[in-house]
């Protein structure tokens, strides 16, 4: 079917496809909605468009005021006029993938019932790959009539939608930046995801998925879930630097603190309690666990005997990987084995680990080299790309 004459404008930035799309798990998906932002404008020549994918819990607000935290976007120091991502140059979009809340079909998006009712989905939305939600993300390329992305980016989950989109649609990517993430989701990641997906189960709030029913959210494990995950996106160095063993006075009452000396409590404690309820007002559990699971899903090599390097034969699009030296959720070996295996059958591939203490989230933060890695990069493909 084609999809630019069965889509639909919802709003501004938000698009129907009636035709949806059959995920890789075989079920079709009908209609896709599909959210985003776009930065710049398109070019006549139709050749400046660059892609930039969110990670796990980001979204299409790449580069404006979020309008639930009212903080910037989470990429406004990289994608801007004049910033390393030019947007009087370029014309940027940011989507919001499948499976998220924030507009594009997701657990949270209403489905018909057999009573001719409506409700979310909840937890009957059908498991989605990473390669299902470039597939989504196809679906508003060629609907703005964008026949080629000049380039493709994104960090941790960003990354590996970068690498998928190289994969599936190889003529359409001319260049692609994969940053702190890695062609398959290790045992060590599944394992730390289980745990918070184990931390939401575990909250009475949880009602078998469908805490709608009771005007509640699972918001004490939703929390839990991301304190664990926060720490993996740190590291040793970030959390001594930042909080070291300083301590603050506790909450007191209701049994919040017990065994704490002198009503005190570890300034990292009231850290991870602040992103752990910070969170849980941005995003659904729901969707939290159909991402984490996409996530692990994700194994590039696993239709090719492990071989890594397979689902990238014959490409053109040239390649700049990025890694971070102390992120330990996706570390640099990891990028190491996919430089490697890109090495085999690409001729234009870049790997730049950058010497950072941040952790796995340098690439959200104010990171000098990660700026001048991604202009330079940029700014030589735009070359070679003839762009205006
Ligand atoms: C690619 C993507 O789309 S990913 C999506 C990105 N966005 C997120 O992940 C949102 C969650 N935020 C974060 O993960 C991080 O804040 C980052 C990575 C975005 C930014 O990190 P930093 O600038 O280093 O901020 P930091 O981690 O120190 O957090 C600052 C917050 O912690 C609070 N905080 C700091 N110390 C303490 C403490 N001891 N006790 C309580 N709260 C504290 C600050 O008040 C601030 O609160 P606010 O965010 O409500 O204003
Ligand atoms: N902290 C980021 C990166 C995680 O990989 C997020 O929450 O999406």
């Amino acid at each position: 079917m084609d999809q630019t004459v069965s889509a639909s404008c919802l709003s501004h930035q938000h698009v129907a496809f009636a035709g949806g799309l059959t995920l890789e798990c075989g079920f079709h998906l009908a209609p896709v909605e599909v959210a985003y932002r776009t930065y710049g404008t398109l070019s006549p020549r139709n050749d400046n468009a660059i892609l930039i994918c969110h990670a796990l819990t980001g979204d299409q607000y790449v580069a404006e005021t979020h309008p639930l935290t009212g903080k910037p976007g989470w990429w406004s120091r990289l994608v801007g006029p004049g910033l390393p991502i030019e947007t009087d140059r370029f014309f940027v979009i940011c989507i919001n993938v499948l499976g998220g809340c924030m507009g594009s079909t997701g657990p949270r998006s209403l489905r018909e019932c057999p009573d001719g009712g409506r409700e979310p989905w909840g937890t009957d939305f059908p498991p989605i790959t990473i390669r299902d939600m470039v597939q989504a993300q196809k679906l508003l390329i060629d609907h703005l009539g964008i026949t080629k992305l000049f380039a493709v980016l994104g960090g941790s989950m960003g990354g590996m939608q970068v690498l998928q989109w190289a994969a599936t649609f190889p003529e359409m990517v001319f260049a692609a930046i994969p940053i702190a993430t890695s062609p398959f989701h290790s045992a060590q990641n599944i394992a730390f995801n289980e745990v918070s997906r184990q931390a939401i189960f575990a909250d009475p709030q949880w009602h078998g998925g469908r805490y709608w029913e009771h005007d509640a959210i699972p918001a004490r494990g939703l929390a839990v879930a991301r304190m664990m995950a926060h720490i993996t996106y740190l590291s040793e160095e970030a959390l001594n630097r930042k909080f070291g063993r300083r301590v603050r006075k506790a909450p007191q009452g209701n049994g919040a603190n017990p065994g704490s000396l002198f009503g005190e409590m570890f300034e990292v404690e009231s850290y991870l309690r602040h992103q752990g309820s910070t969170f849980v007002r941005r995003f659904d559990a729901n969707s939290y666990l159909t991402i984490t699971r996409a996530m692990d899903y994700f194994d590039l090599g696993a239709d090719y005997e492990g071989d890594l390097s397979r689902p990238f034969r014959g490409t053109r699009t040239r390649f700049c990987i990025i890694s971070f030296s102390s992120d330990w959720l996706f570390p640099t070996s990891q990028a190491r084995l996919l430089a490697r295996a890109l090495n085999r059958v690409a001729a234009n591939v870049s790997f730049v680990e950058i010497e950072s203490d941040k952790g796995h989230d340098a690439f959200l933060l104010d990171e000098p080299d990660l700026d001048r890695t991604i202009r330079g990069f940029v700014a030589g493909a735009a070359e070679h790309a003839r762009i205006a």
